[in-house]
């Protein structure tokens, strides 16, 4: 069975900080927690407008991690120079605008390929496994595989935000095509955003998705169960639903 792992994106937990400039609740302690309670990685998004995540994050936790650490950041060559100097095992690239609320989509890999490739390149020499934050469409996929991303992540925001039941099966069937063509041309295959405790489980069962990274629900989730009860429960089902899908076949 290809186990499925759960990234732990800790920019909420910043967010509550950055609400009052205090030194609590500290991302990096709830990383560590985390990971006890089963969380296989951690993830943080660096954003241009540090409104969360801060750079003495970034250093802190990749002194601290003891799983790894994947790191969000826009394809620019500030967020590259960090990349290269703190050296994640993870690097996602993922598109920002300074006026979203939270990432809006995927990353058109396929309109900014020479820049991607190059940017993939030098993350590559510098150890870092490069994802590309996408969405479930086989152009931007073979354009990842192009670029020389040896990952992608697949956006299920638009999957999230549905509520038709015909249109949510069908975003559910776009996404395993998705999974299954990555999956078909050798990248790995990875998942998130939007996902909680109530519609993890359909995207938990593909067996072609290695990882999902999820974040703001299980820190809002956190304030009334704590953190590491949260993250064992989301484990719970995703490894529910993987098992379940293997005993259906
Ligand atoms: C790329 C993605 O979907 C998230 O990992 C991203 O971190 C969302 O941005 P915020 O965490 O700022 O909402
Ligand atoms: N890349 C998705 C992620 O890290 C977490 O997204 P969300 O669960 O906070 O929406």
């Amino acid at each position: 069975m290809n186990p499925i792992f759960l990234g732990l994106n800790i920019d909420h937990v910043a967010t509550l900080r950055q609400a009052r400039g205090t030194r609590y609740p500290d991302p990096i302690k709830a990383a560590l927690d985390a990971e006890m309670a089963g969380a296989d990685s951690i993830t943080l998004h660096l954003r241009e407008d540090r409104r969360h995540i801060q750079d003495e994050d970034v250093v802190r936790i990749s002194a601290m991690r003891q799983t790894k650490v994947n790191l969000e950041m826009a394809a620019t060559e500030e967020m590259v120079q960090i990349a290269i100097q703190q050296k994640p095992e993870d690097v996602c690239l993922v598109p920002e605008k300074r006026e979203e609320l939270t990432t809006e989509g995927g990353l058109d890999v396929a309109g900014q390929k020479p820049w991607l490739a190059d940017v993939c390149a030098r993350l590559a020499a510098a150890g870092c496994r490069v994802s590309l934050f996408i969405d479930p469409d086989e152009t931007q996929i073979a354009a990842a595989k192009e670029v020389g991303a040896p990952v992608i992540e697949l956006h299920t925001g638009t999957y999230a935000e549905l509520e038709n039941p015909k249109e949510v099966q069908a975003e559910i069937e776009r996404i395993q095509h998705a999974a299954s063509f990555g999956h078909e041309i050798g990248l790995v295959v990875n998942a998130g955003h939007g996902l909680h405790y109530h519609n993890v489980q359909p995207i938990a069962a593909m067996k072609e998705i290695e990882e999902l990274n999820i974040g703001h629900a299980i820190i809002a989730q956190a304030v009334y169960s704590g953190l590491p009860q949260a993250v064992r429960e989301m484990k719970r089902l995703m490894i529910e639903a993987r098992q379940n899908a293997y005993l259906k076949d």
